[in-house]
């Protein structure tokens, strides 16, 4: 079977795929990856019929050797696939084609996927997100600076009161959203249920004492059957938002949970993506993740902070942003190899996460733009004052942003703000 054709023009029905391979045969190695991702085998089989190839078959239309490991070639390829092959709404299964046995084979000896580009036809199947930027902006009620939240910490082993009173600590000294950790679920010392109430309670409290919105963002995780049921605790309690590490919880449950149309806020924790990601040989990249969760659904995404503790360049993280965020993204044939149009799906808010504490956080806005949340735990709980005087000098750390003035400037005025920068050089 052939499906190398480097005169093919890709058609707007098409979706693509972008990937770096590497091996002894960059053309033989191309052909078996277009066909075992979409309707080949290793051998010719009798029951291929001229039909099945014609109205299905990918079409590899570019192969360029970029380079070498010493021991084999590399490449980049480009595969057009026709959207007959797929049952559209089913991510689960589109990607077992496009990004699944391929990983495995003996014969590649690297295999990264680096973006696929969506059709309308393809996009016009999924949800895409239900509130985006401007839906959890007027939720909160803050028309302009970057949202700020929290990570309750530590990360588990808090009882429920003093869970529900770190979050309330939190919020009375500006923190506008408290999260669980991803790993915080339903411990025998803090089970979910109680925890939401109670922790909603916090919030109600601090609502009223600082005319302010706030929100909690409970982690559902769990298998799916129970992930519902917690939705309907929080649903229940009144939670406009859940928490899902959607991961290591599965694009099936992503996609059949936003189906379920609760309305509720979708915050998506990335845990476990970089065993996908990370690796510079096998994988796929987080762009292409985020472009996936986009399609499922969920309102706010975790994507780095390029200058806090987790991985992730400044222009691989700001490619991202442009691709959660924007309707229309040009290729930039570094991280973005596709142009791509969303064709009005909403936004997703982008989140920066990990290792952030005051002092980073005007770098962030600069590499990210306002429209950005950014969570401190370890930057919040860990001031020497407490979560309280934590939350007071992040937020002052923000204000500073939006009022345009050095932090130095903004800690003679916050003593909270002044203490923070003394203690994260
Ligand atoms: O869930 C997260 O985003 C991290 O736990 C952030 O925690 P940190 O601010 O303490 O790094
Ligand atoms: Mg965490």
């Amino acid at each position: 079977m052939d499906y190398i054709n480097l005169n093919y023009t890709p058609k707007e029905s098409d979706l693509l795929s972008c990937m770096i391979i590497k091996g002894d045969d960059l053309k033989k190695l191309a052909n078996e990856i277009a066909g075992e991702s979409s309707i080949g085998t290793w051998t010719k089989v009798q029951t291929m019929k001229s039909d099945i190839y014609e109205k299905l078959k990918p079409n590899v239309y570019e192969i360029k050797e970029i380079g070498n490991d010493g021991k084999y070639k590399i490449g980049l390829i480009k595969i057009a696939y026709p959207l007959y092959d797929f049952e559209i709404n089913n991510m689960p299964g589109v990607l077992a084609g496009i990004a699944g046995n391929i990983f495995g084979m003996k014969i590649a000896k690297g295999l990264r996927i680096l973006d696929f580009r969506f059709p309308k036809e393809f996009i016009d199947e999924y949800e895409g997100p239900e509130y985006g930027i401007e839906g959890v902006r007027n939720t909160l009620k803050i028309k302009e600076r970057p949202l700020l939240g929290t990570i309750v910490k530590p990360k588990v082993g808090l009882k429920t009161e003093e869970h529900a009173k770190v979050a309330y600590e939190a919020w009375v000294g500006g923190v506008d959203l408290v999260k669980d950790d991803e790993n915080l679920t339903s411990q025998d010392f803090n089970k979910f249920e109680d925890r939401v109430y109670k922790t909603l309670e916090m919030r109600d409290k601090a609502e009223e004492e600082t005319g302010e919105r706030k929100a909690y963002m409970p982690n559902i995780t769990a298998p799916y059957n129970e992930m519902i049921r917690r939705a309907e605790i929080a649903e229940d309690a009144e939670s406009e938002y859940v928490m899902i590490d959607v991961v290591v919880s599965g694009f099936s449950a992503v996609q059949s949970f936003r189906e379920e149309n609760f309305g509720f806020i979708i915050h998506a924790h990335r845990a476990m993506h970089a065993a996908m990601t990370r690796s510079k040989d096998f994988g796929i990249t987080m762009l292409t993740l985020a472009k996936i969760y986009r399609l499922l659904g969920v309102d706010q995404l975790h994507i780095g902070t390029v200058v806090g503790k987790m991985e992730g360049e400044e222009r691989e993280v700001k490619a991202i942003r442009d691709e959660i965020v924007y309707d229309k993204v040009e290729a930039d044939n570094e991280h973005k190899f596709f142009e791509q149009e969303w064709f009005g799906l909403n936004s997703v808010f982008p989140v920066s996460s990990g290792g952030v504490h005051p002092r980073l956080v005007p770098k962030i806005v600069e590499i990210l733009g306002r429209d950005v949340i950014i969570q401190a735990g370890g930057g919040i709980h860990g001031h020497p004052d407490g979560t309280r005087a934590g939350a007071k000098a992040m937020r002052a750390a923000i204000e500073a942003v939006m009022e345009g003035k050095p932090l130095e400037e903004k800690a003679e005025e916050v003593i909270e703000l002044k203490k923070a920068l003394e203690y994260w050089k």
